[in-house]
């Protein structure tokens, strides 16, 4: 049975709650915030409509958002009335496994048994936390991430008794707000922050080993690799660069690092297998043919013209002070 979310209440409506209020609320559903009392919710509304303001005024937000918020967006009541008679519940409270069970468990105490809740966790497993929610069906991770109003992309966690029906009311929900949505196991940290974090921690080793400054890690990340990463993942682009030359790669690297950065066996048994990537068309991410060949690099190379266009454009971000 197919099931719509129309009403909404998120629960904590700080930096990530705040975000995610006024994207449903923009994608015309009913939001209410709740936060630690009355008066932090109505403070987080005048900070949220005052946010929309002036993204709309920049040109971030399109003309009559604001109002379009104002008009679906409210908060003044207790936690418990605020999730009584909701068809979805998003948790966005501190990155804590107590407070969170604490704060699914008020919400289950209230809510609908079958409204739908989420937690914003960014790193915690749904199995962590579902002890604390009745009716585990309706549970799951709806994970945005920052800034909310702008990054599309939501990683999706389903418990072991999460339903199929709520796992694709969920993506309807997010379709509809312009998301776009992965699931992923019920495992630490995710995909999204295992690999954000393990890229962190690599480059402060980097800097630790005297390799590169902060400075010169961040401008390579973001003028290379990272550069490409807005539009294609990683194993896209190990595609286009050549599996056979990652393999390469993979052997330097192994010398250098052991075990650590040895060739992973996916790599090795695609070329052993003659898949090379976009070159002859067999890749980890699938077969091209010539006309999907020719598309693709079409695409990427007017994504990166266009990329380049808008970085300049924009100019450099402002910076902090190294000698701060
Ligand atoms: N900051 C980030 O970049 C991202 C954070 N997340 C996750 O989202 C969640 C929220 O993070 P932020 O918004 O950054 O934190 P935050 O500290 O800005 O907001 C948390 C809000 O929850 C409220 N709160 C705490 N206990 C509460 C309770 N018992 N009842 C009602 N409200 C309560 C706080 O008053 C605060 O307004 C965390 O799980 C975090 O890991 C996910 C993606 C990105
Ligand atoms: O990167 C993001 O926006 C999210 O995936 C996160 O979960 C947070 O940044 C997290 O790493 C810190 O709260």
């Amino acid at each position: 049975m197919s099931r719509t979310i129309s009403t909404v209440t998120i629960v904590g409506a700080g930096y990530m709650g705040g975000g995610i209020a006024q994207s449903l609320a923009l994608a015309g559903r009913k939001v209410e915030i709740v936060d630690v009392d009355v008066q932090a919710s109505l403070t987080g509304l005048e900070r949220l409509l005052a946010e929309a303001q002036d993204f709309e005024d920049q040109g971030l937000y399109e003309p009559g958002s604001t109002e379009k918020i104002r008009g679906n967006l409210a908060a003044g009541r207790t936690l418990a009335e605020a999730v009584a008679d909701v068809d979805f519940i998003e948790e966005a409270v501190f990155e804590r496994p107590d407070v969170k069970r604490d704060v699914l468990a008020q919400i289950c105490a209230h809510a609908r048994p079958d409204a739908i809740i989420g937690t914003n966790t960014s790193t915690i497993p749904v199995h962590v936390l579902a002890p604390a929610v009745t009716n585990p069906e309706r549970f799951l991770t709806v994970h945005f991430s920052n800034p909310a109003p702008f990054i599309p992309g939501v990683e999706l966690v389903a418990g072991e008794a999460t339903t199929q029906d709520v796992i694709d009311a969920v993506k309807d929900l997010l379709a509809s707000a312009g998301r776009e949505g992965a699931q992923v196991a019920d495992t630490p940290g995710m995909v999204l922050n295992r690999l954000q974090y393990a890229l962190l921690k690599e480059a402060t080793s980097v800097v630790e080993e005297g390799v590169a400054t902060v400075e010169d890690v961040d401008t390579i990340v973001r003028t290379t690799f990272g550069f490409r990463l807005g539009f294609f993942g990683p194993f896209a682009i190990a595609d286009q660069a050549g599996l056979d030359v990652y393999e390469n790669c993979f052997r330097t690297f192994e010398e250098a690092f052991g075990e650590r950065l040895a060739t992973p066996a996916m790599i090795s048994e695609a070329v052993a297998a003659d898949r090379k990537g976009v070159k002859n068309g067999k890749g980890l991410t699938g077969d091209f043919d010539e006309a999907t060949k020719d598309a693709l690099i079409a695409y990427r190379n007017k994504a990166y013209s266009r990329m380049g266009e808008l970085l300049r454009e924009l100019g450099p971000a402002p910076k902090a002070d190294p000698q701060g």
